[in-house]
C-alpha cells in the first residue's frame, strides 16, 4: 500500500498530564490500539487526543482517546483542555464543542490563558460505572485492600465522568505506595472495564489533594476526569461543598459541579514541542 509523508503532532501537558495532540480532521488517516501503541513508544504520552473531522455541524471535531497502553478513554479532561488550547491558538472561537464518545463537551476560554471544559453531568448508578455487582448506594461502596480485619483502603465512593473512577478517601496522599496498590484495585474484579483509582484528602470545605493511578497509564502528575469524580464524590459525601480547587502533582484544576448538574473543570496547559510521524505507522499490520 502507498503510504503518507510525515503527519504532524502537538507534545503538551495539562498540569502535568502528557498529552499527544493529532489532528487528523483533513486526513486519511485512523488511529487503531496498535498504532497508538506504536506513537506512544516514538513520544510517549499518559493520553493521545486524536481529532477526526465533525460528525456533527455543531462541533469543530470528533475526538477519540487513547492510553499509552493503547486502551480507549471517553473521557480526558486535561487532555481537552489541551486540544482547546491547540483550537483557540488557531484562531477557534472561544467556546466551542467537540464530540467524544461519551457525547458532546463544550469548550470555552477562561480568564488568565486557562481552559474551562464543561465534562457533562457524572454518572452514579453501579451499572453506569459499571460496577460487576449492584451496589444501591456508590457514595461507599465495599471494596478493601489488605487484612480483612484492619484494611489498608477501603470504601471508595465511585463515579463515570465518561470513564470510571473510584475515590478512596485518605488523610494522606503520600502515606501509600500507590504504584503497588493502583494495579490491584484497577483490575479489580468489581470494575469490568477497570478503573481509575484516586486518593483524595479533604485539606478544607472547598479544597482536596489528589493522587490517582491511571487505567491504561499508571500514575500520572495529573488527571482531571479524576478530580471531576473526586469534587463531584466529596460534595455527594458532604465532605465539602459543591466548588472545589484539587490539587493534584502537577498543579491545581478548579471543579464546579454545577445546579444544573453538569461538571466545570477549569486549568492549565502547556505547550511542549511540535513533532512528526511517519505515515507507516498508520499502516495496518502485515
Ligand atoms: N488523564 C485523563 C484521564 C484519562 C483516562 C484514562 N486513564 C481512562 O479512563 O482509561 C484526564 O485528565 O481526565
Amino acid at each position: 500500500m502507498v503510504v503518507s509523508s510525515s503527519i504532524p503532532y502537538v507534545k503538551m501537558n495539562g498540569i502535568g498530564n502528557e498529552i499527544v495532540v493529532l489532528d487528523l480532521r483533513s486526513r486519511p488517516e485512523t488511529v487503531t490500539a496498535e498504532a497508538a501503541r506504536a506513537i506512544g513508544a516514538r513520544e510517549p504520552f499518559d493520553q493521545l487526543m486524536v481529532l477526526y473531522a465533525p460528525r456533527r455541524p455543531d462541533t469543530l471535531a470528533f475526538m477519540r482517546i487513547f492510553n499509552i497502553d493503547g486502551s480507549e478513554s471517553f473521557a480526558c479532561g486535561n487532555g481537552t483542555r489541551c486540544v482547546g488550547t491547540r483550537l483557540f491558538d488557531a484562531g477557534a472561537p472561544s467556546r466551542f464543542f467537540l464530540e467524544s464518545r461519551a457525547g458532546l463537551l463544550r469548550v470555552e476560554k477562561a480568564d488568565a490563558g486557562l481552559v474551562t471544559v464543561d465534562m457533562g453531568e457524572p454518572r452514579f448508578a453501579w451499572n453506569d460505572i459499571p460496577l460487576a455487582e449492584p451496589f444501591a448506594d456508590t457514595r461507599a461502596i465495599e471494596l478493601q485492600i489488605g487484612p480483612i480485619d484492619a484494611p489498608i483502603l477501603h470504601s471508595p465512593s465511585v463515579a463515570n465522568i465518561g470513564n470510571p473512577h473510584a475515590i478512596f478517601w485518605v488523610d494522606d496522599v503520600e502515606a501509600y505506595d500507590l504504584a503497588a496498590i493502583g494495579p490491584m484495585l484497577e483490575n479489580h474484579p468489581i470494575f469490568p472495564e477497570r478503573a481509575n483509582i484516586s486518593l483524595a484528602h479533604v485539606t478544607a470545605p472547598d479544597a482536596l489533594t489528589l493522587k490517582v493511578w491511571e487505567r491504561g497509564a499508571g500514575l500520572t502528575r495529573a488527571c482531571g476526569s479524576a478530580a471531576c469524580a473526586a469534587a463531584v464524590s466529596a460534595a455527594r459525601t458532604r465532605r465539602t461543598g459543591r466548588k472545589v480547587r484539587v490539587t493534584l502533582p502537577g498543579g491545581d484544576l478548579v471543579i464546579d459541579w454545577t445546579a444544573e448538574n453538569r461538571i466545570l473543570m477549569t486549568g492549565a496547559t502547556e505547550f511542549e514541542h511540535d513533532g512528526l510521524l511517519p505515515g507507516a505507522i498508520f499502516a495496518p499490520a502485515a
